[in-house]
């Protein structure tokens, strides 16, 4: 059975979105114009506290009972070498949080002119989200920039947040301010938000609109081997690119694959732009974090799609802050995940018999 969601979705596209203006603005002014010198912060710091500032107070002020697992916390920004990040922060949370109010946004959110807030009060916020997650209850999944090197180049990054209840992620919400709108038209108009509540479909939303609800709906089209191609990390580091270039091979797969930083693949996943999401662990032993994978996966089912481990199993989301033992990630449509799966555990028993 669906849940009514209607408000926690509705204050979850308000926070995203105030979110994305604050980061597009860190990036405009902090990054391509090099403002930051080498004895600051690096702007994505800057950006990262700020946003999670900005969403935690929102939800706070909503949901006051909801824990938030959050990927920052405010540690270093308490330390005395932490003054002057401390103050950027603080300055760049009230700009966004005073903001005039739009149409779909209540005064009671901490929103508006009248709710500027001390640093105390925002580092205490920005710590809401250390909750250490569970399998049971009630909890807000947050990380305010996924992507962090995609950010810094101008590329793809993601603002994530869900709502996970008794380990089932049932509302997610991802802006991506840098993905244009139309995927065959890449230098047309960018930015834009992917929601999805379980039982109700995905959707897109353009970011700069916050009329524009409920937006369009996403369906993952069939695949044949000769259209489909993999979403992959652009960061070697984060997954291991030749075991996915072998279950390409594999799959009979003849187009590159697509490489894009964050969630973000998620998103491109559900609207049919790129057929297959394959994440393998490149066995340093990395435990991947609930916030990277919550939204996107409800977002991706809720278009069609299957998401599981390289086991077939789905994510287990109740574990605590992280998933747990790595086991990877397998997102595609429902036809297309069955024979990614084979081709995926092919790979693996190719591997082990190296
Ligand atoms: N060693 C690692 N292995 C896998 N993922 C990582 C690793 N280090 C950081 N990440 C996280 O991977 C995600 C990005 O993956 P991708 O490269 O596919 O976009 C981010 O959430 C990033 O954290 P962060 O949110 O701090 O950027
Ligand atoms: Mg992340
Ligand atoms: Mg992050
Ligand atoms: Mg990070």
């Amino acid at each position: 059975m669906s849940l009514n969601l209607a408000f926690e979705k509705q204050v979850a596209i308000a926070a995203v979105r105030r979110a994305c203006v604050l980061t597009a603005s860190v990036f405009n002014n902090l990054v391509k114009n090099e403002t930051l010198t080498k004895e600051d912060a690096s702007p994505v710091t800057v950006g990262d506290f700020s946003a999670q500032a900005v969403i935690n107070t929102i939800l706070n002020r909503a949901f006051p009972d909801d824990p938030i697992v959050g990927e920052e916390d405010a540690a270093d920004l308490r330390a005395e070498s932490g003054a002057a990040l401390r103050k950027r922060i603080v300055e760049l949370a009230n700009a966004t949080l005073t903001a005039k109010l739009e149409v779909e946004e209540k005064e009671e959110w901490g929103l508006g002119p009248n709710y500027s807030q001390t640093t105390e009060q925002l580092l205490d916020i920005i710590d809401r989200g250390n909750y250490g997650g569970g399998r049971t209850g009630r909890m807000w999944t947050l990380d305010p920039i996924d992507g962090t090197k995609g950010f810094l180049r101008g590329e793809q990054y993601a603002v994530c947040l869900s709502l996970i209840v008794d380990a089932q992620v049932e509302l997610g919400v991802i802006g991506c301010p840098n993905l244009p709108s139309d995927p065959s038209n890449p230098s047309g108009p960018r930015g834009n938000i992917f929601v999805a509540v379980r039982g109700q479909g995905a959707y897109q939303l353009p970011l700069h609109d916050p009329l524009s609800s409920p937006g369009t709906r996403l369906a993952i089209p069939a695949f044949t081997p000769e259209n489909l191609n993999l979403l992959e990390s652009v960061e070697k580091a984060h997954a291991k690119l030749s075991f996915n270039d072998r279950v390409a091979e594999l799959l009979g797969v003849t187009r590159p694959p697509t490489r894009m930083d964050s969630q973000a693949k998620y998103a491109a996943l559900s609207r049919g732009d790129g057929g297959v999401y394959l994440r393998m662990p490149t066995g340093v032993g990395y435990r991947e974090k609930i916030w990277d994978h919550a939204p996107g996966s409800l977002i991706v089912e809720e278009a069609g799609g299957v998401v599981t481990d390289s086991r077939g199993e789905r994510l287990d989301f109740g574990l605590g802050r992280t998933l747990g033992e790595n086991f990877g990630v397998v997102a595609a449509g429902k036809q297309t995940h069955a024979k990614v799966l084979e081709a995926v555990k092919k790979a693996l028993a190719e591997e082990k018999g190296q």
